[in-house]
């Protein structure tokens, strides 16, 4: 992870791990692994029993 991957990653588990909730909006240029991080953030809530589900409000997010 890039220390900005890293900082977010950190922010959204520890309101996961604390049961905090909230809204989180990742924004960035092309390329620049907003997909890698939620990807890893699924991963790690996944891995432990929890669910994880990524939705999309359009047709062409993955
Ligand atoms: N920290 C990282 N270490 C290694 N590879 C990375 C890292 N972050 C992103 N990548 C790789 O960089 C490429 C682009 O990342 P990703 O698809 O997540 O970008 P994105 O911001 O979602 O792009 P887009 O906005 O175009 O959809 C992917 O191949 C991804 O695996």
């Amino acid at each position: 992870m890039t220390s900005g991957q890293r900082k977010i990653y950190d922010e959204i588990l520890d309101a996961v791990n604390e049961e905090r909730g909230g809204m989180f909006f990742v924004s960035g240029f092309g390329g620049t692994g907003k997909t890698f991080l939620w990807k890893l953030l699924s991963a790690a809530i996944r891995s432990r029993g929890d669910i994880a589900l990524n939705v999309a409000s359009s047709g062409i997010a993955s």
